[in-house]
């Protein structure tokens, strides 16, 4: 028993290592004593997956999370999801887009656009942004989320300060005349069934954590906007930068 128990012991602390030389090495908010042995006692008896997080999230200088966009076939999400991605990168943000049109192709394309495929189809992409969570990054989530019943139920797979709801807004008619895909003409037509906007609902979240108007505002000035709040969210600041 004495020997499972020591081995236990210094199995964690060997996987420990790189986060205990983390907090013992040029680290400005570890460099007190008391810090540095809270970490490793909440380390070696809460467990890694418990501080992990915590850990990857002060490496990276920013926290995890998603930002879960919501708007019409053509409003705009997968342009903004791309622009701010690469915004982030360049500004050192670990962050990758979960579409709901890729994932359709690979990992749900045995799921159609009823009601209950919809909610299959976010709640896969649910866990998937919660497994990139635990590792550190920032996912942005443009997928269309019709239903209101179906945002709330997503959201419960959240942390609160882990979630943010963005809402791209744009009208139907706009939304109709962009037409990117050429996909409102087939549902006009009555080629593609159950299109949202057309022949299926798209409810708009009342109450948003933010807005992006991608019909009365510019790309770029989007971009810039959505930007801006999650470098204000997300971002750690460190004790350098405010010293500045
Ligand atoms: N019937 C129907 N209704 C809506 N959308 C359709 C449909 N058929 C195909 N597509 C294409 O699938 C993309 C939407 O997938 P999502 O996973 O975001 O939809 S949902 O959240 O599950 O409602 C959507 O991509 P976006 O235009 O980027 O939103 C469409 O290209
Ligand atoms: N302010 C804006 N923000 C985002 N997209 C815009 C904006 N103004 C015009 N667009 C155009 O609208 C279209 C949106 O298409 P897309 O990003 O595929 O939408 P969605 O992913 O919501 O279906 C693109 O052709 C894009 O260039």
């Amino acid at each position: 028993m004495n020997l499972i128990i020591i081995t236990a012991f210094v199995r964690t602390l060997g996987q420990s290592m790189p986060y205990l030389s983390i907090l013992t090495h040029e680290e400005p908010w570890v460099n007190d004593v008391h810090t540095r042995l809270f970490s490793i006692f909440i380390y070696l008896f809460l467990g890694g997956c418990v501080i992990h997080r915590y850990f990857l999230e002060k490496m990276n200088g920013h926290k995890s999370g998603v930002v879960w966009f919501t708007g019409l076939p053509g409003s705009g999400k997968t342009t903004l999801a791309i622009e701010v991605e690469k915004r982030l990168l360049q500004e050192g943000i670990r962050c990758t887009i979960i579409d709901g049109d890729r994932l359709r192709k690979r990992l749900n394309h045995d799921l159609g656009f009823t009601e209950t495929d919809r909610m299959e189809n976010l709640r896969r992409a649910a866990v998937i942004s919660l497994m990139f969570i635990e590792a550190g990054v920032l996912v942005l989530a443009p997928l269309i989320s019709p239903f209101d019943s179906s945002r709330a139920i997503i959201k419960q797979h959240f942390n609160s300060e882990d979630f943010t709801e963005l809402y791209v807004k744009c009208s139907l008619e706009v939304c109709e005349r962009r037409d990117p895909k050429g996909m409102y003409r087939l549902a006009r037509e009555g080629t593609l069934l159950n299109f949202t906007g057309v022949s299926a609902p798209y409810e708009a979240p009342s109450q948003p954590d933010i807005v992006v108007d991608t019909e009365n505002f510019s790309l770029e000035y989007c971009v810039d906007f959505l930007t801006d709040y999650v470098l204000s969210n997300y971002k750690i600041e460190t004790q350098k930068e405010n010293d500045l």
